[in-house]
């Protein structure tokens, strides 16, 4: 049986057969009601999504407010007594990567000498979060609060510059080390681009526009067999993802210095070592297995050549990174807007003394009292470059860097660290 809409309204036109005006007035009203039929369908659609939306962003901030371990006016408060500056002409410094080993370490400097400071770490386990912890403790006890939070968090960095008007960033967080990029190397998309890139966003959004300085690294130099190296040799052949990635952080920073006017200073770091510093890296692992009477893995290049680095000290480092600030040109821009040219600047941060690997495990024996368990393989093809080797003319020209530290001084003390630290069977960390 047709209901009653079909027996009024046929689905057929042309099947009724009525006056002219009738109609016309049925067609009237049936367009009608079928555009209220999808007016309300409309409407619906509308309300759903809207509740849909509503309820995403409740469990959102939810989640953030549950998970976050930041926000709320003790927090803010924390922030700006550590941005404090307490000396005429100070900065206000936010320190990505605080609980990093150079982190750490120029965090320190910065509030030794007056300057407010406030530090960012995320303290993923890339190595042993603990040490990170400790560092962290060792700030705290020099008045630097860190926030832990990561630099992909782009409503942490708007908080954080909506809190404090930083004169300047000392970008130092990052995946590090260059044969891990084999292992993961999202890690170093995700730190060393994303993050740097939300970093920068927030920066150039900030009123006033902090001036960045920021690590890049040695291994930018890739393949390039021109030494020593200087900053304007060619940089296109990384051997590793880490490189590519670090090679990427110069040309990203370079196009927002162009469009948005920000004062940009990339830190060519050369292999920095010296106390505090990574468990990862050659020096801190062949220090625990020797102590531990582990044999050490030493690589070997082509033709049997030692590989050789031109290790720099963590100290020597950290006067690199203050002069940076310190002669670091204002940015621009501000709230996004470009208003002239802000400076664009890399510098070479090495110690222009390279050391061969075997001499550097040598030099460990003597500061340790033990031999070594040596392993000797050829190079395996891991993104290691077989020697860097820095020209640091310009840093020493526009800053007066001058690295004062050979490793054989810096490497002792690095051990009476790591004694005091770990204790000779690398037991419990001794408290801070
Ligand atoms: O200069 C830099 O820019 C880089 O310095 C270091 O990278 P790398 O020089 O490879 O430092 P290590 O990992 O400590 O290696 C030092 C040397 O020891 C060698 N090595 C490393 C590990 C090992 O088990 N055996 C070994 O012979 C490496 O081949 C290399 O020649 C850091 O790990 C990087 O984060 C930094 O960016």
């Amino acid at each position: 049986m047709p209901s009653l809409e079909e027996e009024l309204f046929p689905s057929t036109p042309g099947k009724f057969k009525g006056d002219r005006a009738h109609n016309m007035n049925r067609q009237v009203y049936r367009c009608f009601a079928s555009t209220s039929t999808m007016f309300l369908w409309a409407l619906f659609l509308i309300a759903l999504t809207a509740s849909y939306l509503s309820f995403q962003g409740f469990v959102d901030s939810g989640s953030r407010y549950l998970s976050a371990s930041w926000g709320g006016i003790n927090w803010e408060k924390q922030l700006r007594s550590s941005a404090q500056i307490q000396r005429h002409g100070g900065f206000s410094v936010l320190v990505t990567g605080a609980a990093g080993f150079v982190g750490s370490h120029v965090s320190i400097a910065l509030k030794r000498r007056g300057d407010g400071v406030v530090g960012l770490d995320n303290f993923n386990d890339y190595y042993d979060p603990s040490l990170k912890r400790a560092r962290k403790s060792l700030l705290e006890t020099h008045g630097v609060f860190i926030v832990e939070g990561d630099v992909n968090d782009a409503k942490l960095l708007a908080k954080l510059f909506d809190v404090v008007a930083f004169s300047h960033v000392m970008h130092l967080a990052a995946q590090a080390g260059v044969r891990y990029a084999m292992v993961n190397p999202h890690s170093y998309v995700h730190s060393n681009i994303a993050g740097l890139v939300t970093l920068l966003e927030a920066c150039k959004n900030a009123d006033p526009q902090p001036a960045i300085v920021w690590a890049s690294s040695s291994s930018v130099y890739g393949l390039n067999d021109k030494v020593p190296f200087s900053e304007a040799d060619r940089t296109d052949q990384p051997a590793s993802l880490y490189a590519a990635t670090k090679k990427a952080g110069e040309e990203i920073t370079h196009s927002y210095n162009h469009i948005y006017g920000l004062s940009i200073t990339g830190l060519r770091f050369f292999t920095v070592y010296g106390p505090w510093g990574r468990p990862d890296m050659a020096y801190f692992s062949f220090t625990r297995n020797i102590l531990q009477g582990k044999s050490i893995t030493v690589y070997r290049g082509k033709n049997r050549v030692d590989l050789a680095r031109d290790f720099t000290y963590i100290d020597d480092i950290v006067k690199g990174c203050l002069g940076s600030l310190d002669t670091a040109g204002k940015s621009t821009g501000s709230g996004g807007k470009k208003r002239g040219p802000a400076p664009y600047r890399i510098f070479n941060l090495g110690n222009t003394s390279p050391v061969t690997v075997p001499t550097l495990v040598s030099i460990l024996e003597r500061h340790l009292k033990v031999k070594a368990k040596r392993n000797i393989v050829d190079m395996p093809g891991n993104g290691d470059v077989p020697f860097t080797h820095a020209n640091i003319s310009s840093a020493r020209r526009e800053f007066g860097y001058k690295p004062t530290t050979d490793l054989q001084t810096g490497l002792k003390k690095f051990v009476k660290w790591y004694l005091s630290y770990y204790g000779y069977n690398h037991g419990k960390p001794v408290n801070y």
